[in-house]
């Protein structure tokens, strides 16, 4: 298996985080393989389908689990059982693990207290002015809505001014509106200087905010780089096409002389057609259609979801 590593934009200097290495195992499950990677201040997707080891690379990211091998560093320093990294860095978990009773400045406020902030009040406020709660911070957390919630989540993790900030889904759950929210405020702390990892399954939502895409699967580092590249590298590749028309043997004759068609099978319910090329065949397939006296019904690529692309990154 190869790694489809793309050239990164990245400076080649130290970044502020650093894995050089890293691997992590939970018993005979490899979660992450050799994964080295930097971190530079701005906004970064970490891209990967389900159970790629995402939240293992944040959770050891974050000091809370140990790399099996490897070492994961920030400014040089471990991460690991090192208290003091700690106070650089925030983490917004997954899952929600707050008490509903409690008012967000209440929330805010107590995990500056936890980090014993000499002004925990005035650095609660500092944080939720951050992430546009100051109007809602007098309400429970249980009245909010998801988007209000995690940007609750967010100003906690932000109150002690960390420099790093790692988000694991930040996204999910979230309608299109508080997503957008969600999403300037990120770009925002990008601008700001912040190095702000965070975790998504889904490219779309990853390119929209972050410049530089790091792509796992499988525990494995697939691709890195510019999020044009990725895409590029994902769309440039073989399709499967599942297509149902009004005459699906004569289609599938005609389809044969495309030179963007690598195969094609006759199935129960249609054609399915294995196109060398995305672009070539999605505009040779009509013309072809129209030129047969074919009507086209359907024509669905059967392959899309992340996981056929991510598998394709692998394979090298
Ligand atoms: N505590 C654990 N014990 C055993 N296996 C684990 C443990 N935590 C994670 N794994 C396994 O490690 C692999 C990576 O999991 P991880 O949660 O890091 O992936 P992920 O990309 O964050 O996925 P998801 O988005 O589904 O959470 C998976 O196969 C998972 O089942």
């Amino acid at each position: 298996m190869t790694t489809q590593t793309l050239p990164a934009q990245t400076p080649t200097t130290t970044g502020v985080v650093e894995l050089s290495t890293v691997s992590r195992w939970y018993g005979n499950v490899v979660a992450v393989n050799d994964i080295t990677m930097s971190l530079h201040p701005g906004v970064t997707g970490l891209l990967g389908p389900n159970g790629a080891g995402k939240t293992t690379v944040l959770h050891m990211m974050a000091g809370f689990l140990s790399p099996s091998r490897g070492t994961v560093t920030i400014d040089g320093k471990p991460t690991w059982r090192n208290p003091a990294v700690y106070r650089d860095l925030g983490l917004v978990t997954e899952r929600e693990s707050v008490h509903g009773f409690l008012t967000a400045r209440q929330f805010v406020t107590a995990c500056a207290k936890m980090q014993k902030l000499p002004d925990p009040a005035g650095a609660a406020q500092r944080a939720l002015e951050l992430v546009e709660m100051t109007a809602a911070a007098e309400r429970r957390i249980e009245t909010f809505s998801k988007g209000m919630r995690q940007r609750t989540r967010v100003a906690a993790a932000l109150v002690h001014e960390p420099r790093v900030l790692l988000l694991d889904e930040p996204f999910n759950g979230m309608d299109p509106r508080q997503r957008m929210h969600m999403m300037e405020l990120l770009h925002r702390l990008g601008d700001n200087g912040h190095t702000i990892l965070f975790s998504s399954h889904i490219l779309e939502e990853v390119e929209q905010v972050a410049g530089l895409v790091q792509v796992i699967v499988a525990g494995r580092l697939a691709a890195s780089g510019d999020y044009r590249k990725i895409r590029r590298l994902m769309t440039n590749r073989p399709h499967v096409f599942a297509v149902r028309s009004s005459d699906d043997r004569r289609l599938a004759v005609a389809l044969i002389a495309e030179k963007s068609v690598a195969g094609i099978e006759i199935e129960p319910n249609g054609l399915a057609v294995r196109a060398s090329d995305y672009g070539s065949f999605t505009r040779a397939l009509p013309r072809i259609a129209l030129d047969q006296g074919i009507r086209l019904r359907q024509v669905v690529p059967s392959d899309e979801s992340l996981e056929s692309v991510f598998s394709y990154l692998l394979e090298g």
